[in-house]
């Protein structure tokens, strides 16, 4: 087990890479996918569950845990592993991007952001310092920079504005964060879909010096046609040597064009989110299981899926407990979801260390029917 944070790359296709980031807690299998347990858990799943679906690591969250229960009492209870039960890596996210999306009342300075808690109202206020001090507290191994996500379409000002304000943030985040062995600061990313901003951004985390980078400021409305095009370019701009997290994506066939792209980590609340909702991912597309065709189909969701929900269950009865929104409906099409986001992952790490990224990424689009499957 390392005391240290590392990342080393096994293989390259084209732009695509895989590798390992070895931290003291385990390994990050890359490209990695991190599900996302927002208050302490996975929703719908144990997290040896999770883990069972072939997670490396986990995503928490600075905003919703700084609420409740707070990261003091949590880290009076031993920190957030201990807490959740996970004791192998945990990303933290840094805050900023769900004040803006949920708190309300939000009032942003050079200092931070103020804001009152869309649970109790009580106020609160976020800024680098103490967005550092709540990770820390949680016992996160990954900590990311307090930044500032503007959403998409924006003017170019405004997007310079905001990346300006977000690197002189990932300055005092880095100060703040210390040093620190074993955990990782990466720095993120902004400048929304203009070029000279992602390269002047990109040179200002460079110059403060980070364990990873994220390419922030994307998946915020812009649509896969204008991701990719930011992706053609965006991450080449950040060091190869060390891991590249693109924040909160997402379909896997945007995940798939992220990795082709050279992207290494990824987040999304799609596959546990839409799990709830009744929508499963598979290879052929998704199943929106409380469709009444459904109902009496004695099939599994996918036969290639060695899932529990596929190896145990039909579609008729997944469709029955959901329509009955039976408890039991969230736990499987959650696990199924992320057993198939882990494997999609499995699939690309192979695909590259054996050079075949290509041929595997036309057998993955080839496979996708129409519509409804
Ligand atoms: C969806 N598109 C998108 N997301 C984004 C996120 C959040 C990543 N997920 C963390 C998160 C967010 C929510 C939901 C879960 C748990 C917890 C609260 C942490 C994942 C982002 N986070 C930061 N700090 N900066 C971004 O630019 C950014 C851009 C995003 N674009």
């Amino acid at each position: 087990m390392t005391e240290r944070f590392s990342f080393s790359l096994h293989a390259t296709d084209g732009r695509a890479r895989t590798g390992t980031i070895s931290t003291p807690r385990g390994e990050i299998r890359t490209p990695a996918f991190m599900p996302v347990g927002t208050a302490a858990t996975v929703k719908a799943m144990l997290p040896e569950s999770v883990r069972a679906t072939g997670a490396d690591v986990l995503l928490g969250n600075t905003y919703h845990l700084m609420l409740r229960p707070t990261a003091e009492r949590i880290a009076r209870l031993g920190g957030l592993h201990a807490f959740m039960n996970w004791e192998r890596p945990i990303l933290t996210d840094s805050g900023g991007f769900q004040v803006m999306s949920l708190a309300e009342l939000r009032k942003l300075t050079e200092e931070g952001v103020t804001f009152r808690s869309h649970i109790d109202g009580s106020r609160h206020m976020l800024t680098p310092e103490r967005s550092m001090e709540i990770q820390q507290l949680l016992g996160s191994d990954i900590v990311m920079c307090f930044d500032e996500c503007p959403a998409l379409p924006a003017e170019h000002d405004r997007i310079a504005e905001s990346m300006r304000l977000s690197m002189r943030w990932a300055q005092r985040s880095r100060d703040a964060f210390g040093d620190r062995p074993g955990h990782a600061l990466f720095g993120i990313q902004q400048g929304g879909d203009k070029e000279d901003l992602r390269g002047e951004s990109a040179e200002a985390l460079r110059a403060i010096g980070f364990d990873g980078y994220a390419v922030g400021g994307l998946a915020v409305g812009e649509g896969q046609e204008v991701m990719f095009r930011v992706l053609d370019y965006a991450p080449d701009m950040l060091p190869e040597d060390k891991p590249r997290y693109l924040m909160g994506v997402g379909k896997p066939d945007d995940i798939v064009g992220a990795v082709k792209r050279g992207i290494d980590m990824m987040d999304c609340v799609l596959p546990s989110r839409s799990g709830r909702t009744g929508q499963a991912f598979t290879r052929r597309g998704v199943v929106n299981i409380k469709n009444a065709r459904h109902q009496e189909d004695p099939r599994p969701l996918d036969e290639h899926c060695s899932c529990p929900a596929c190896r145990s269950y039909s579609r008729a009865y997944l469709h029955h407990v959901f329509r009955s929104q039976e408890i039991i409906s969230s736990m499987l099409l959650t696990w199924h979801n992320l057993h198939y986001f882990q494997e999609l992952m499995q699939g690309m790490r192979d695909a590259i260390a054996a050079g075949r990224f290509a041929d595997w990424e036309t057998d993955f689009h080839a496979q996708r029917a129409e519509g409804d499957i």
